[in-house]
């Protein structure tokens, strides 16, 4: 069947993504048609499935850079895929079947090309020659096994050997599912990480002036701040409301600004590895000096998110957008959103949903979409995102026998 033909009918396609702040499965289920411009898309479900025991937590040991037998992978990799399997099978109840699954499975190490050092807020430019790495885990072959559905997952790997950095993925999606006629826009996911895509006004060469990056932390260390702060008792801060009874520390807020990853220019990507458990801890030493009540350390952590994708955006962009679309948890965050258009004046502040397109699922619809693509030989990734040299088609495809 020719490519216009297949994508004419709609298909049933089921996303799923466990992201950076380990905080469970997000699974969608949407039906997709069309292909890039005239791709539509309707979300007929979506859900986030907690993992099951003590998964997270060892996930996120490992994420903290634990050292974990070969044995030990293994069973944390089918442990993944069967609780994503087990999310693909919920999510279509009471639904039409899917025909296929987009899995990312859950990151759980990201080396960025150039061999950077890891885990510390000193590390350098290494050699640039060398490729990055990016492990996913949750076995696609698994999941397509316990689901029956052709299953398609490792998405970042094709971009990473041709050497980009894998990520961020989303930002050609975003291009298809959100540009704009008239308006430029940045959509900004805040997860753990952040990350933005620029989407200049849909006409002329629109295409090639799209750029893409992480922003650096999103939530990762205002969560494990909360964590620190209440002995475990709280994972996040509620619609930040005890850092909106704060206040930020400024001249902290600029001493962290001065790290090198901020300025570095973009295509970049990040992850746990240098925006973790460690990081904070170097942020807790530097704020000993202020004495900052718990509050002030949230507010203080909240700036650094918003002035750091501030500044990234006046320093990067060839222009400034007409719109922020926010999406991932950290828009329900409202005093960071608060925060974030105070430092943007100009600019309004949203959600995608304000757009259209559901703002806690877009990750998983677009790893929906990415498998869509893959399965209609349609490249994934964006080059002035991932810094690879070309476009490529993304993800590896498991058929059911
Ligand atoms: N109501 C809320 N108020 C404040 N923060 C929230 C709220 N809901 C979610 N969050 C924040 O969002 C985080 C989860 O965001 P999300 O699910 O987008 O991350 P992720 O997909 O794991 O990350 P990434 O995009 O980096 O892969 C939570 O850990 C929490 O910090
Ligand atoms: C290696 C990895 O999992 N990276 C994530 C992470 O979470 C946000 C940011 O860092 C982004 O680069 C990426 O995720 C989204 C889905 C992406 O590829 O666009």
């Amino acid at each position: 069947m020719h490519l216009t033909e297949q994508a004419a009918i709609p298909t049933r396609v089921i996303g799923l993504i466990s992201g950076t702040s380990v905080d469970g499965i997000d699974a969608a289920l949407v039906e997709i048609s069309g292909t890039e411009l005239d791709i539509k898309i309707e979300l007929l479900a979506g859900e986030t499935y907690p993992y099951p025991g003590d998964l997270r937590e060892r996930i996120l040991e490992i994420c903290a850079q634990k050292a974990i037998s070969m044995a030990e992978l293994a069973e944390l990799d089918d442990a993944i895929a069967l609780a994503f399997a087990q999310a693909a099978q919920n999510i279509q109840i009471g639904h039409q079947p899917a025909t296929l699954i987009g899995s990312h499975g859950q990151t759980v190490f990201h080396r960025p090309p150039g061999d950077w050092g890891l885990g510390t807020r000193d590390w350098e430019l290494g050699n640039k020659n060398s490729l990055g790495y990016s492990l996913q885990i949750g076995r696609g072959a698994l999941i397509a096994h316990l689901t029956g559905i052709t299953t398609i997952s490792n998405f970042r790997v094709a971009d990473i050997a041709i050497g980009g950095h894998g990520a961020p993925l989303v930002p050609r999606v975003d291009a298809y599912l959100l540009s704009h006629p008239q308006e430029g826009r940045c959509i900004q996911n805040l997860g753990g990480i952040g990350n933005v895509a620029y989407i200049p006004p849909r006409r002329d060469d629109w295409l090639t002036k799209i750029r893409g990056w992480d922003t650096g932390p999103a939530n990762s260390l205002l969560d494990l701040a909360v964590q620190h702060l209440t002995a475990g008792a709280k994972s996040y801060d509620e619609s930040g409301k005890w850092a909106a009874s704060g206040t930020p520390c400024y001249p902290l807020v600029e001493q962290w600004l001065s790290q090198d990853y901020f300025h570095l220019p973009p295509p970049k990507s990040t992850g746990r590895e240098l925006f973790g458990v460690a990081y904070l801890h170097e942020c807790l030493k530097d704020a000993e000096p202020y004495q900052l009540s718990p509050a002030d350390l949230l507010a203080t952590l909240t700036e650094l998110t918003v002035a750091s994708i501030a500044r990234s955006y006046q320093t990067f962009l060839p222009q400034m957008p007409q719109r922020v679309l926010l999406c991932g948890g950290g828009s329900r965050n409202l005093y960071l959103k608060q925060r974030l258009q105070l430092l943007l004046p100009s600019v309004p502040v949203l959600t995608t949903d304000e757009v259209g397109l559901n703002a806690d699922f877009k990750e998983a619809i677009a790893f929906a979409v990415l498998a869509y693509w893959r399965q209609l030989g349609i490249p994934g990734n964006l080059p002035a995102a991932t810094g690879a040299p070309r476009e490529v088609l993304l993800g590896e495809i498991h058929l059911v026998e």
